[in-house]
């Protein structure tokens, strides 16, 4: 049976209305794609202190998370992914990409033009759909 794993991933979004995404570097798992950061629920956590961990150890920063912006279960060859995005905001600190091979700040309309982990997609596409009712 393939194994279940449940991971936060943080949609955050600045000032500017740009989102952070962050590239996998070759060296992760799924590599070269790219993914909202965040990582594995730990038990006992609430979704929100999972990804506000996450995010202070893996881009030395700190963030607040807020509410679920899209759910979604996706099957890998090799395992099951239930990926929650959170919205949330940056609090401290400049992200740093100690992982990740890169980070960027995309305006929602340009989201489409990276190669996304496929577990991620429906996400983009609603924060895509977010741009046309808003913008
Ligand atoms: N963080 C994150 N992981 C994602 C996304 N999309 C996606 O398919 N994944 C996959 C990649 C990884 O196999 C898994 C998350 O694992 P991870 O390695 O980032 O999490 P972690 O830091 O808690 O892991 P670990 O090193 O403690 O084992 O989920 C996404 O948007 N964000």
């Amino acid at each position: 049976m393939k194994k279940r794993v449940k991971v936060v991933a943080a949609v955050i979004e600045n000032e500017k209305n740009e989102i952070l995404c962050a590239l996998r570097s070759t060296s992760m798992l799924i590599p070269n794609k790219w993914e909202f950061p965040g990582g594995k629920v730990e038990e006992g956590e609430s979704l929100q202190e999972a990804l506000e961990r996450e995010i202070c150890e893996e881009l030395h920063c700190e963030i607040k998370a807020y509410e679920i912006m899209n759910e979604h279960v996706h099957e890998y060859d090799t395992f099951i992914i239930h990926l929650i995005c959170l919205r949330a905001e940056l609090i401290s600190g400049t992200p740093v990409a100690t992982e990740h091979d890169q980070l960027i700040w995309l305006p929602r309309k340009n989201l489409s033009s990276l190669v996304w982990a496929p577990a991620d997609i429906p996400a983009v596409e609603d924060l895509m759909k977010e741009n046309q009712v808003w913008k």
